[in-house]
């Protein structure tokens, strides 16, 4: 598989304090790669200086060669990087299709006001777009939950929809900030099965902060450590669960 996004010697400097130092790692297709490391280590400044929400101080972010650093949010967005917050705000009055449908709208043909006036074009995108959305929500096995209301899903189930949308517009590579924080065990796998046919199925790049170890060698297929601003170790989970510095410096024992 080739290289979706190489990020090389990307530094990010806040008034005197260097919060990422010299990181440098890629990303495959198909691939899932975790992002660990403790508390400060520069986990979601590594996150903010991808998806441009903070300038990288040095270093490039190629996305299939192109380099996006120091672009906007939105630019980046629109090249095809995409991630989820925490809480990543559906719309809560909107059914789970609908939000999902928000999320392909940028692909969708036909503005508002021609749907509206019920021209055909516009109708027959917004009825490509319904089946789209459909067919996502079944891959990810949300189907049945298609006509809820966002806002009276479970912390858990409104996650996985946000996902959902999130990749709707078939981004290459995806950001996810610990998608698996506070949800119950069942919650869990089934978080972990979607990561894993997002990329296995669909392909796409994933890069996942989480801090839950356990999950992330059940899911990755390879980690980067972080301390302190800098990479300490970069490799598959049999390497990593060998690896010195990561003994030491992450999990506190020699
Ligand atoms: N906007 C900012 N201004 C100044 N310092 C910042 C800013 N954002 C982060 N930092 C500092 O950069 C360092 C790295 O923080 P970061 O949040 O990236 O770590 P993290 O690995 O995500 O940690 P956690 O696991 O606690 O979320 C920390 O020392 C933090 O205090």
């Amino acid at each position: 598989m080739s290289d979706l996004l190489q990020v090389s010697s990307l530094g990010v400097r806040f008034s005197g304090l260097t919060a990422l130092d010299d990181v440098s790692f890629t990303l495959r297709e198909g691939e899932v790669r975790a992002v660990i490391g403790p508390n400060g280590a520069g986990k979601t400044t590594l996150f903010n200086a991808i998806s441009g929400y903070v300038t990288p101080t040095s270093g490039a972010v190629l996305l299939q060669g192109r380099d996006l650093a120091g672009q906007s949010p939105h630019a980046i967005a629109e090249h095809g990087v995409r991630r989820t917050f925490q809480n990543g705000g559906l719309f809560p009055a909107l059914t789970v299709l609908e939000n999902v449908m928000t999320g392909l709208h940028a692909q969708t043909p036909g503005s508002f006001l021609d749907i509206v006036l019920g021209r055909r074009h516009a109708i027959e995108a917004e009825q490509a777009a319904r089946a789209q959305a459909h067919d996502l929500l079944k891959l990810m096995s949300m189907d049945h939950m298609a006509d809820h209301r966002a806002g009276d899903l479970s912390g858990g189930q409104q996650r996985i929809v946000e996902i959902v949308r999130t990749v709707a517009s078939d981004p290459p590579v995806l950001l996810l900030d610990e998608p698996a924080v506070g949800l119950s065990p069942v919650a869990r796998d089934q978080m972990l099965e979607i990561i894993r046919r997002l990329a296995g199925e669909k392909g796409v790049g994933i890069l996942l902060i989480e801090h839950a170890v356990e999950l992330v060698m059940s899911v990755a297929d390879r980690i980067l450590v972080m301390a302190a601003g800098k990479r300490i170790a970069d490799g598959t989970v049999p390497e990593i669960r060998e690896d010195r510095a990561v003994l030491e410096a992450y999990l506190g024992y020699a």
